[in-house]
């Protein structure tokens, strides 16, 4: 414990280069981040601050003795319900204060959790109990006819017939002693990712890997203890553990969260400024959302903005650096791992580049054909003393295909400049080919993007006879724009100036993007989609 400690406060203490450079991974045998740090440090040292604040749909506001309290109550309770050290826990709540409750309270039991997002149908929800051995399900009232079956103990928030009632654990002691230690490799999460390319694959984090693993995420993020902290993501998704738990709490800043039930883009920025956020973190497709708003027009008390979980676009940064004067930072991560790659606050930002490794993680690239390291290849990680601390220690019931060669295979491509700065190409299955040159899709759509007709691109490729495939856009138009001729032939001749030829789009269509539930662009989709109305280059440019 005392090691993770010290690990944090040094890279709270430290430069990004120093940071980088002498920066070592804790190495507990024993860890239970609930107990040891949030119980016996944020609440024990700074028992007044507000760990949660809920704001929106619904409000809540905890400090971080009342939800060590609140925690302690929920595993007396569920231990009373018979949930046991490695029991796998089936979590499918929203936006509230119970998911950071259960989180707790399971950690501090030693179970399993499997977090679920709510928008999950009851025929996804059955494979998942299945597949995840789930022997506890904790969910909303409102949900409880999606569980159909199976052999679990069923508990809702709010009254659901023949559920246990969650709402009875405050009646529970609030004080807790734990059975016996935690050991650091003892498995803590089991994550579904998103299936963006692929049937969702079992992830498995342990005590250590992402408590303690996203010390990286914390660096990168740039938090500091009493930060306001804001993330945009979903419950179930790895990414709302990673900023809407762990880093923000590493350091000791107030988790803030904007409830909804529709996303809207002036509400954010209401809630930005209302609850005085500093450190603001969203995907890129809100960032895209955001700057269709007059971003100029708010003034925000923040001190920092990231982005994470899809390639950031250059035009995305210049737009809000014009506006609000912050550079959006880039940062590179997966449901696998915690922060691997990202510029830190101090950091001199490329725009189109993700920065550089994170401290902790060493990055190597490996030619997916040769299998040579370079400058250019597949994301990889060492697995031997190199390993980072926020790897999975697996896939469940997966193949070990990810982990081979002595290496973490990440599935992305990227290529590394001189200063080490890495750039992302687009995942293996996405990169493609066209007249023998290697396409990146992100580069291309950040192209697109620069265009004022283009709200949202993906690019894939389409059958040629001569070139075998050449690059295809499928474009959703920015409000006030026609999926015309004429709209077309303006975005071929912005591709057609700011590309080499042989990168160059040669088909359009103007669609919605097919999207998976945590957000994600689904390219895998529209390589296989018939043209419906399509444009060629030939046919409209000269
Ligand atoms: N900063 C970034 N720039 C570019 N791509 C990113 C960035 N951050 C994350 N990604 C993409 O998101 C992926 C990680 O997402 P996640 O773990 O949610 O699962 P998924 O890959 O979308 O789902 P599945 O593995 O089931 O297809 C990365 O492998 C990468 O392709």
């Amino acid at each position: 414990m005392s090691d993770f400690r010290a690990a944090r406060d040094f890279l709270l203490g430290s430069d990004p280069d120093t940071a980088r450079r002498d920066f070592r991974w804790p190495e507990p045998s024993e860890f239970n981040w609930a107990l040891d740090w949030f119980d016996g440090v944020l609440a024990a040292e700074t028992p007044g601050a507000v760990a949660l604040k809920i704001v929106g749909a619904s409000s809540a506001s905890y400090t971080f003795a009342e939800l060590s309290a609140r925690s302690n109550q929920v595993a007396n309770w569920l231990h009373q319900q018979g949930v046991r050290r490695g029991d796998r826990i089936l979590l499918m709540l929203g936006n509230q204060a119970e998911l950071w409750e259960s989180l707790l309270a399971a950690m501090k039991l030693g179970a399993v959790i499997i977090p679920a997002t709510t928008l999950l149908t009851a025929k996804d929800i059955t494979e998942r109990v299945q597949r995840g051995g789930v022997a506890h399900v904790i969910a909303n009232a409102a949900d409880a006819g999606k569980f159909t079956g199976g052999e679990y103990t069923k508990i809702a928030v709010g009254d659901a017939y023949t559920w246990l009632s969650y709402h009875e654990a405050y009646e529970a002691p609030e004080h807790f002693v734990p059975d016996g230690p935690t050991r650091a490799q003892d498995t803590l999460l089991l994550y579904f990712t998103s299936g963006t390319t692929s049937q969702p694959k079992l992830v498995e984090h342990t005590h250590a890997s992402y408590p303690a693993g996203h010390l990286s995420t914390m660096f990168w993020i740039g938090l500091e203890p009493g930060d306001v902290h804001l993330n945009v993501s979903s419950p179930g998704w790895a990414k709302h553990a990673w900023s809407n738990v762990f880093a923000p709490w590493n350091a000791g800043a107030t988790v803030l969260i904007h409830d909804y039930q529709r996303f809207s883009a002036r509400a954010l920025l209401e809630v930005l400024r209302d609850e005085q956020v500093t450190t603001f973190c969203a995907p890129p497709t809100v960032w895209r959302m955001l700057i269709q708003e007059e971003l100029a027009a708010w003034r925000l008390p923040l001190r920092t903005a990231v982005a994470a979980g899809e390639p950031l676009n250059p035009e995305i940064i210049d737009q809000v650096a014009k506006a609000w004067g912050i550079t959006i930072r880039d940062g590179y991560g997966q449901t696998e791992t915690t922060a691997q790659i990202g510029n830190a606050p101090d950091d001199p930002v490329r725009p189109g580049s993700m920065g550089r490794p994170l401290p902790g993680y060493e990055v190597v690239l490996i030619d997916p054909v040769s299998g040579e390291q370079g400058d250019d290849g597949e994301i990889c990680l060492p697995l031997d003393d190199r390993r980072p601390l926020g790897l999975m220690s697996g896939y469940v019931g997966g193949s070990s295909e990810a982990m081979r060669g002595g290496f973490y295979h990440t599935g992305d491509v990227a290529t590394r400049d001189r200063d080490g700065y890495i750039t992302y190409v687009g995942r293996t299955d996405d990169v493609f080919k066209a007249s023998d040159y290697r396409i990146s899709p992100f580069e291309l759509e950040s192209v697109l993007l620069e265009h004022a007709a283009v709200a949202e691109a993906a690019v894939v490729p389409a059958p040629d006879p001569v070139r075998l495939a050449v690059p295809k856009a499928y474009v959703t138009l920015a409000p006030g724009f026609e999926p015309d001729e004429a709209t077309a032939r303006a975005i071929f001749e912005h591709c057609r100036r700011e590309l080499a030829p042989f990168k160059r789009i040669r088909r359009l269509e103007f669609d919605e993007l097919p999207k998976t539930i945590s957000g994600k662009i689904r390219r895998v989709e529209l390589r296989v989609r018939r043209p419906r109305r399509e444009f060629r280059e030939e046919d409209l440019t000269p």
